[in-house]
């Protein structure tokens, strides 16, 4: 197991080329947030926005299409009630990121089966929150198309999805699980924690050794579903690139910290933009 230091973000996060143009740095769109949780598919889009990705679309329920906008003017709305365009839609991004909000009811059920329909071995998808947690009610609804499959549940999530309570979540356990959800599969699980953990699907295991309690914050993961899609769309779909993203969403959170009681999601976004660029590979 190895600790993540300040030198990933340099390994991954590239300077832009002076002939860059949006869609070179991602196509990302995110589905969720249901009438009682829009503020959370807006806070992951502003994680994904703040680092970076190039286009973004989000599909939600047309109640929290003028917060979206609002809050975020570059991102496009889609209607989620419009199964047909999101079908056709998905298969035309490099990143679906799913689940923030969603909500656990029929409706959300069937546009997780809209997404596990339509996505293609071209897509990275980002499994968060409500997705995870109806997966692992029904097994059925995993997708297994995907060119690389990213659960990022927080413990209790992980828990409900695996079936290994929170006490036996060992690196091993964690490996194997992940192996037996999904086989001969690019698949990366982050779980979340004081001490987040990704792991891969051949035993790589990275430790975050940042964070702080300020980040207990409503809103922290959903935001960190938006930087992890969208560091996968710049700078691909690869263990490396999703710890990159870990370790700024948390070096963010410290830097605010340092001389605030509580770190706001929002505010983390706001400071992404500043990092990358200090951090960036220089030369
Ligand atoms: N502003 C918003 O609209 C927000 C909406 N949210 C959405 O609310 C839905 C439910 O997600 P929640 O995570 O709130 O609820 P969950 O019920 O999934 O998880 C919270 C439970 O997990 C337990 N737990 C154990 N270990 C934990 C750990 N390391 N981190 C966090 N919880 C741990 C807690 O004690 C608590 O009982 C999701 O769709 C989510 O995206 C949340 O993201 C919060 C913000
Ligand atoms: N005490 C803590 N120390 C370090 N990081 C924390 C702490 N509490 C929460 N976090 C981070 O905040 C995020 C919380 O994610 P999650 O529980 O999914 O939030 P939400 O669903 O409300 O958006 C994770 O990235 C987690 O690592
Ligand atoms: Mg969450």
């Amino acid at each position: 197991m190895e600790k993540i230091n300040a030198k990933i973000l340099s390994e991954v996060i590239k300077p832009r080329p002076s002939n860059s143009y949006k869609s070179k740095f991602g196509r990302i769109l995110l589905i969720g947030g249901n009438k009682n949780y829009g503020g959370a598919v807006i806070m992951a889009t502003q994680g994904a926005l703040n680092s970076g990705a190039g286009l973004i679309s989000v599909a939600t329920d047309p109640f929290n299409a003028t917060a979206l906008h609002t809050r975020n003017p570059e991102a496009m709305f889609i209607d989620w009630n419009d199964q047909a365009q999101l079908s056709q839609m998905i298969p035309t991004m490099d990143v679906v990121i799913c689940g923030m909000g969603l909500g656990s009811d029929e409706f959300a059920k069937n546009i997780l089966l809209t997404v596990r329909d339509n996505i293609t071995e071209k897509q990275t998808l980002v499994l968060d929150a409500s997705a995870l947690d109806l997966i692992g009610l029904d097994s059925n609804l995993l997708p297994t198309t995907a060119k690389a499959l990213i659960f990022t549940p927080h413990q209790m999530e992980w828990q409900r999805l695996s079936k290994i309570k929170i006490t036996d979540q060992t690196n091993a356990n964690n490996v194997g699980a992940l192996n037996k959800l999904v086989i001969n599969k690019n698949a990366y699980l982050v779980l979340k924690s004081n001490q987040t953990k990704i792991y891969d699907q051949h035993g790589h295991i990275l430790i975050n050794p940042l964070g702080n309690p300020g980040m207990a914050t409503g809103g922290m993961g959903d935001t960190l579903a938006g930087i992890i899609g969208s560091f996968c769309g710049q700078f691909g779909s690869n263990l490396k690139s999703i710890s990159a993203a870990v370790y700024l969403h948390s070096l963010a959170g410290d830097q605010i910290y340092k001389d605030n009681y509580l770190v706001r999601p929002t505010a983390l976004s706001a400071l992404l933009p500043k990092l990358m660029q200090k951090y960036c590979q220089k030369g």
